[in-house]
């Protein structure tokens, strides 16, 4: 950290290459774009109409009030901007192309939604211990038969808890440290302040506004974690949620086009305003927005709103093994154990005689629904359990690496016990990395999040046991993730670099590309030994700090393909807690015991002056600050951690539920044999990048810079796991009742990838042996 009262040093890449250097040259743009901001005050938004809106229509923040576009405007990308109607009105009979299709669609096309607004009541359900507020009630499930998962996990996260066995299944819902704040207080969005001018409501300010009042991408490195930690917390968060937004046809209806007559009650579009800082120079006003979608579970039928998650709610790897029986059977390759695999240099799936670290994920069927669409059709994009893998090579170089660390385990246990079903091979093995997988986050990576003080603290339960079992379990315990942690405090998207760092030095010089470049792009890991430069460009890159401060990467370029302007991720993680009604800043200070602030001045206990100005600037009131901005407006705790004291807070209570309430979790007495478990606890991150990589050495807690208390350590003398403490008995452990071996899964009658080679022992010397 640089001494008290000294600026830490402004972020510049440390592999900076000829390339990108332009795009750190000042940005275009004078201090007078902000003046504009800050002489106009709040800005506030196209005011709603006196009247209320038809009750389906959202959407208060249309851009009825814009001025016209430019006669001769300059370049015109995308959908913006938009004739001015006349008369501002909400009717829906303007003239505007005919989407009656998209007329209908909240409550037909939702089928699996399956409700009206008219159905809806209120229906909370308190949950034992603070405040949780969620469904489905506890007694609540449908009789599933779960005799299959008494050892083994299933898939979509179901059968965990034998009392409740529907608990922390995909598609279950959220559930809440906090009261909702929808607007009408069971399904609009938050929209309006609490602040009242002669009994009008008030609106909120503008999301985009607020994104470039707190975000003018002029990033601090982050004092010590490097570029891994924050792309291993963006796999957790991929593990634990998946969101789904309103779609029709599998995409999400342009709002911006056809909701300007607010039409579909879906769409949250927002506007921007004409000077905006960045948008402006593309004549954009508008920015996409559809709301996520409702769950559905019969308990919350009629009750308020609550969105839900189509990954397992637990922390079960499930990026790597999928949230259901079709993905899981996806990615297996049905030999040995073994995740189905490529070999990087010849594109042979699963050939038995590829190396270990010439392994990458396998090709992603070329015309699925996915967003993934290759620049070079050659270099495939890649499937894996959870279909945000393509999002950066970046993301996928890790969870190459999970596929290689399970590959490597499997290798392992079936050259052990070569009459095992590949069936009990592949169930042992995810077990493992699981539980590896796990002591990983809660040893290595929570410390480094939320500083060793609160990352101890009894309170939240994560310090994992020293020596023996955790005694902790509880099957009454709420499982379910909480809103405010994966709408607002763990989308760490603050902490993401520019760049992606590739570094290898047998490959050739550094090299960088900008991250915009990159989004849904795979063509840098197509090179033998490119998911080690990247995973290597990862440890020498340095991660951002944790500020109000956003990469223009994701603020303005998110997704841009070919343009030169994409989405804003600031204001879409405004939107989007405003979408699912979160409580605000202070409701979250208050339920994590910090005391409300009554005034603006009451939050000098976390944020710094200079950002108390800002909110004050652009908020009316403190009691409507969005959590979003004021989680970032935060001081890191201590200086050290990598988020404020209200994030870690919501974070930590995320990741105690993650241990308490999982009936797999790797310290419970039935999982593992005391031997296995100090096994177990030897797992770090140095050492899955020395068992995946070719990689000679790593940080000893690889998500820290190198320095002086976290050396470079060679492989050789990073603690490994010993297998055979695993495996060198005839059957795995565990209680006789638990220990029978699994009735086999539906197999698919013929194998995803083409023949699976025969096994020979006779393999060819590897060119990297010696
Ligand atoms: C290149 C980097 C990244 C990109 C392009 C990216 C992009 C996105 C996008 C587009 C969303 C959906 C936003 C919405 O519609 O509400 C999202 C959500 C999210 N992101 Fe990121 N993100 C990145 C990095 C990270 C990192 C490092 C984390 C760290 C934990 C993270 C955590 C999350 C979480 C928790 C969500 C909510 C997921 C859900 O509820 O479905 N992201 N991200």
């Amino acid at each position: 950290l640089p001494p008290p009262g000294e600026e830490p040093a402004p972020y510049a890449p440390r592999i900076y290459p000829e390339a990108v250097k332009s795009h750190y040259a000042p940005l275009p743009r004078t201090p007078a774009y902000y003046r504009q901001y800050e002489e106009k005050g709040p800005y506030p938004g196209p005011q709603p109409p006196k009247y209320p809106p038809p009750d389906r229509c959202i959407v208060t923040d249309l851009f009825l009030t814009m001025p016209p576009p430019p006669a001769h405007g300059g370049p015109k990308y995308g959908h913006g901007p938009f004739e001015p109607r006349k008369t501002p009105s909400y009717s829906t009979s303007a003239a505007i192309p005919d989407y009656s299709d998209f007329n209908r669609p909240s409550y037909d096309v939702l089928s699996h939604s399956g409700y009206s607004p008219n159905e809806m009541s209120d229906a909370g359900h308190m949950r034992k211990g603070y405040e949780y507020d969620s469904c489905p009630a506890p007694g609540y499930d449908e009789p599933v038969d779960c005799h299959r998962f008494i050892k083994y996990r299933s898939f979509d996260g179901s059968c965990n808890n034998l009392k409740y066995p529907s608990w922390g299944n995909r598609t279950q819902p959220y559930s809440r440290i906090t009261a909702r704040t929808y607007s009408d207080g069971k399904d609009m969005p938050r929209l309006f302040s609490v602040v009242k001018e002669y009994d009008d409501k008030l609106p909120l300010p503008n999301p985009r506004v607020l994104s470039v009042m707190v975000s003018q991408n002029k990033p601090y490195a982050h004092p010590v974690a490097n570029l891994l930690m924050p792309y291993f917390a963006q796999i957790i968060g991929h593990d634990l949620t998946l969101t789904p937004s309103f779609q029709v046809n599998n995409r999400q209806p342009d709002c911006c086009v056809i909701n300007s007559d607010c039409q579909v009650p879906e769409c949250f579009q927002f506007s921007i305003p004409p000077y905006d800082p960045f948008y402006s120079r593309f004549n954009i006003t508008c920015h996409q927005f559809a709301r996520s979608l409702p769950s559905k579970d019969a308990r919350c039928r009629y009750g308020v709103r609550e969105q839900f998650t189509t990954v397992t709610h637990w922390l079960d790897a499930s990026p790597v093994y999928g949230s259901n029986d079709d993905q899981s059977l996806a990615i297996r390759n049905f030999y040995k154990g073994q995740l189905s695999f490529r070999d990087v240099n010849s594109g042979i799936p699963n050939d038995q005689y590829t190396e270990i670290f010439l392994q990458i994920l396998p090709s992603l069927p070329p015309h699925g629904p996915s967003s993934c669409r290759p620049l070079d059709p050659r270099r495939t994009c890649f499937l894996a359990g959870d279909e945000r893998v393509n999002q950066t090579p970046l993301l996928a170089a890790i969870q190459t690496m999970f596929l290689r660390y399970h590959n490597h385990i499997a290798n392992f246990m079936a050259a052990i016990y070569p009459d095992w079903s590949d069936e009990v091979i592949f169930q042992e093995t995810r077990r493992i990395v699981i539980a590896s997988y796990q002591v990983i986050v809660y040893k290595e990576f929570l410390p480094v999040l939320l500083g060793e003080k609160i990352a101890n603290h009894k309170r939240y339960a994560i310090k994992l046991e020293d020596e023996g079992y955790f005694d902790g379990y509880d099957e009454t315990y709420d499982p379910h993730v909480i809103n405010e942690f994966t709408t607002a405090a763990f989308r760490l998207h603050t902490l993401v670099a520019d760049v992606v760092p590739r570094l290898l030095f047998s490959t050739g010089p550094p090299e960088a590309h900008l991250l915009s470049t990159q989004f849904n792009n795979q063509t840098l890991l197509y090179e033998d030994g490119n998911t080690d430069a990247i995973v290597n460009g990862m440890l020498e890159e340095m991660a951002l700090g944790f500020d109000r401060q956003v990469s223009l990467e994701l603020q303005g370029r998110l997704f841009r393909g070919r343009l030169p302007f994409g989405l804003d991720l600031v204001s879409i993680d405004i939107q989007r807690g405003r979408d699912h009604g979160l409580g605000t800043y202070n409701d979250i200070r208050e339920a994590c015991g910090y005391g409300r602030a009554y005034d603006f001045a009451d939050l000098k206990d976390f944020i710094p002056y200079e950002n108390i100005a800002i909110l004050q600037k652009t908020y009316r009131s403190v009691d409507d600050i969005d959590l979003m901005v004021g989680g970032l407006m935060e001081s890191p705790v201590n200086g050290e951690a990598s988020v404020g004291p209200t994030f870690a807070c919501v974070i930590a209570l995320e990741f105690r539920g993650k241990r308490v309430a999982d009936r797999f979790w790797h310290e419970n007495p039935d999982q593992f044999s005391p031997d296995q478990l100090q096994q177990l606890h030897k797992s770090s991150m140095a050492q899955m990048i020395c068992a995946t990589t070719e990689l000679r050495s790593a940080p000893w807690n690889s998500f820290l810079d190198v320095s002086e208390i976290n050396p470079l350590v060679p492989c050789k003398m990073i603690p490994r796991l010993d297998l055979y403490k695993f495996f060198g008995v005839p059957k795995p452990y565990g209680p006789s009742e638990y220990n029978r071996i699994p009735e086999p899964y539906p197999y698919p009658d013929t194998i995803p990838y083409g023949p699976v080679p025969q096994y020979s022992q006779e393999r060819p010397v590897s060119k990297y042996a010696g």
